[in-house]
Parts: structure tokens; sequence; C-alpha cells
């Protein structure tokens, strides 16, 4: 039976990457991308954006809407700080399933919490389920016509505090027009693109860093 190619992604991660060493399968994965298949991970040139972000924030509590394969995860998760905790939200059960082994074979298992459902469905229920009062950053990522209704809810749902930062991916390819029109122009947020490439391409794409000002 054939293999996908999360499997493959992840065959790629245990053959070539050290158990706990979470720079490793990040390595890993972005060779496997470049050199054998493309896949739609947020990639090592806007991963360095991610990752500046992460430390100037240095967030008590993360949502990532997306998880995917787990790259961005992972690298979020290896550069929080002590006690800070990870909720990862993922719709497609075959993409959870493969995150999280990326996940385990990285050594982040205990910063991150992998949700399978619609971020729709979990959004409002984040306070209740997981004790969650507010997010300090929160990395979209997931389905693009997705980002502007789940911010809409993310505020009525009081998940965002004064100096909350979003920051999305792919607001120009595959674009998130709609959203980006949003941040932009709501006096409720301060914007900034971060102008990069589409992963292991030289397609534009970049990412919006928006902080919400309550
Ligand atoms: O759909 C995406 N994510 C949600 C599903 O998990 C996504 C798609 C693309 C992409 C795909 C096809 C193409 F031709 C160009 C871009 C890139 C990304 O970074 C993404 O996050
Ligand atoms: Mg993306």
């Amino acid at each position: 039976t054939q293999s996908t190619r999360p499997q493959r992604l992840l065959g790629a991660v245990q053959k070539n990457a050290t158990r706990g060493h979470p720079r490793s399968v990040i390595q890993a994965i972005d060779h496997f991308c470049r050199n054998k298949e493309w896949a739609m991970n947020v990639g090592d040139e806007k991963g360095c954006i991610l990752d500046s972000v992460v430390s100037e924030v240095s967030p008590a509590t993360v949502l990532e809407l997306g998880t995917y394969c787990g790259y961005s995860t992972v690298r979020i998760a290896s550069r929080l700080p002590p006690h800070a905790k990870l909720i990862t939200l993922e719709f497609n059960p075959e993409f959870a399933v493969i995150a999280r082994q990326v996940i385990a074979w990285a050594g982040v298992e205990d910063k991150v919490q992998l949700v399978e459902g619609a971020s729709g469905d979990w959004i409002p229920r984040m306070k209740e389920q997981f004790g969650v009062k507010t997010f300090d950053l929160v990395f979209l990522d997931h389905w693009k016509d997705r980002y502007l209704p789940d911010t809409k809810l993310m505020e009525e749902c009081g998940l965002l505090r004064k100096g909350s930062i979003l920051l999305a991916d792919n607001v120009i390819c595959p674009g998130t027009p709609d959203y980006l029109e949003y941040v932009r122009n709501s006096p409720r947020y301060e914007s900034q693109y971060f102008k990069s490439h589409l992963e292991y391409t030289k397609v534009e794409d970049g990412l919006e860093k928006s902080v919400f000002l309550g």
C-alpha cells in the first residue's frame, strides 16, 4: 500500500534526526522538503522570523492553529520558557498521527498539547477545557479562510488580552486577503508585514504580526 507524504516525512525524521534534539528534527524536515518532497511546513526562512517573534514574546501560553506534521510546533516548543504551554489544533487526523510522533521524536511533548478537531469548535471551549485565560501568542497556519472568523471568535471568547500577538503564515501565498484587510485596518490591531518566501521556493510569501490592542 502507498505511503503518504506525511508518513515519508516522519520516516526522514526517524532516519536522520536524533531523538530529543529538536534542531536536528527541524534540519531533517527541511532537508527532506528541499531535496525530496515539498511539504507545507512554515520552513526555514519564515521559521527564522517565527523564532525571533517567539524569543521576543517569550510566551507562557501559545495557541497554534494548524499542526500539519508538527514542524512549527517543534520550532516554537523548543524555544519556550520553562513551564510554558503550547496548544496546537489539527483538523486532519492523519496529520495529527504523524505530528504526535514528530513532536515525541523531538522530545518536546511535555510542552505541547495536540488537540484534534475544528478550530471553530475548540476555540469557544479553550477556557473550560484547558484552563486557559488568554494566549500570549497565536500562530495561524491552518485553512486560510478560517484565519478571519477564528480571530473574531478568539476576540469574542476573551482569549486575547492587550498585547497578545497574532502571527499569521501565508498571508500572500496562498493568501488570506480578508484577514489581512481586517488586522491592517482595525483600530484594535497594530500590524506589521515580514516579507519572505513560500517555504522551500522563490515565490513571495510572508508573515503578518499583529498586536491586539484590547
Ligand atoms: O493549506 C495550508 N495549510 C493548512 C492545511 O494544513 C498551507 C498551504 C500552502 C500551499 C499549498 C500549495 C501551494 F501551491 C502553495 C502553498 C502553504 C502553507 O504554508 C500552508 O500552511
Ligand atoms: Mg503555512
